[in-house]
């Protein structure tokens, strides 16, 4: 099969491990950096071209793409991404699924029509609804979030109701897009990460702060070690992804004292952390189960929203 991983360096460790599992299976797989993608846009011809110095891929002659789109290039990657839809080659996740999960409100309401358990999440523009916003999630210590960020990078916790102000008041001066949260405290700066390939979770991790830290993120000097999910954790984690469409996904939960509860869903999960906590071989997994997929027909588009 001929595979197109798109993603715009191939010296990271997810692109590098799926490309050794793609040729290790016999299949010819390419790099592609979307940014560097050009495309037509016509009814009877679609074509998606790869220029990168001399060389020159006619891209919608892959079987199957693979989308490693950065969350600083989700526009233009999606775009690329819809053209290989149009040209009917088979994505593992499509983009109006990556789409949907970039966005954080947009995920968590997705998540909420379908009955996902979630931290208390609240959404305004207006400054009048500050108090509101405070006192719906329960008051402080609570958690702001960027609706469009990632390794932790977006998430602050607000200790005080005055602290909580204050930040609201920055966000909202400076344009940002930002959700308010319950902080679920007895998670205790741990989570969880789903990774779920169609419907399995096929490895999970426990991730946990460093001392001081609430947010566990590996990028954030987190440790992870392997964990076993609960059955209930196991099908929420397949519910989310299944909600968002995303056929590839990383789940994050944390434990609450009210049952398990996702915070999000990642469309382009990494797989150093998970590989080397969990010692399974991830990529084989993801690659053999696009060459099953792509086999058995082109995308459906899942979801709504
Ligand atoms: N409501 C919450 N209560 C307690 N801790 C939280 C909450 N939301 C997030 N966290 C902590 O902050 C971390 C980062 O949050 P989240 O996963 O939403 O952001 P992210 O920046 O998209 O992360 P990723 O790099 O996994 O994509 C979580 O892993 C968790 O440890
Ligand atoms: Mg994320
Ligand atoms: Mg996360």
């Amino acid at each position: 099969m001929k595979i197109g991983i798109l993603s715009r360096n191939r010296r990271l460790y997810s692109t590098r491990r799926l490309m050794e599992a793609a040729d290790k299976r016999g299949h010819e797989v390419r790099v592609i950096d979307v940014l560097k993608c050009y495309m037509n846009i016509t009814a009877n011809d679609p074509t998606v071209t790869y220029q990168h110095s001399e060389h020159r891929v006619e891209a919608l002659e892959f079987d199957a793409v693979i989308p490693r789109i950065g969350a600083s290039i989700t526009s233009y990657g999606c775009a690329v991404l819809r053209q290989f839809e149009v040209g009917h080659v088979y994505s593992l996740n499509e983009s109006i699924a990556i789409t949907r999960s970039r966005d954080k409100l947009r995920a968590h309401q997705l998540l909420a029509r379908r009955g996902i358990g979630q931290p208390v999440t609240s959404y305004a523009h207006s400054a009048r609804a500050t108090d509101k916003l405070i006192e719906s999630v329960g008051g402080a210590p609570l958690i702001l979030k960027l609706t469009q960020s990632t390794h932790g990078n977006g998430v602050l916790l607000a200790e005080t109701k005055k602290a909580a102000e204050a930040l609201i008041n920055a966000f909202r001066g400076i344009g940002s897009d930002f959700l308010v949260q319950e902080f679920i405290k007895e998670a205790g700066g741990s989570d969880i990460r789903c990774f779920v390939v169609g419907d399995k979770v096929i490895a999970a991790m426990q991730r946990r702060a460093v001392k001081g830290e609430y947010r566990s993120n590996l990028h954030r000097g987190g440790t992870a070690e392997v964990i076993k999910l609960h059955p209930e954790e196991r099908r929420l984690a397949v519910k989310a992804a299944r909600v968002m469409g995303l056929d590839l996904a990383g789940v994050d939960l944390l434990r609450s004292a009210h049952g398990p509860l996702v915070i999000e869903v990642n469309s382009s999960p990494g797989l150093e952390g998970i590989e080397t906590a969990t010692g399974i071989d991830i990529a084989g997994k993801i690659i053999d189960y696009v060459v099953k997929d792509a086999l058995a027909g082109p995308n459906k588009p899942t979801g709504k929203g």
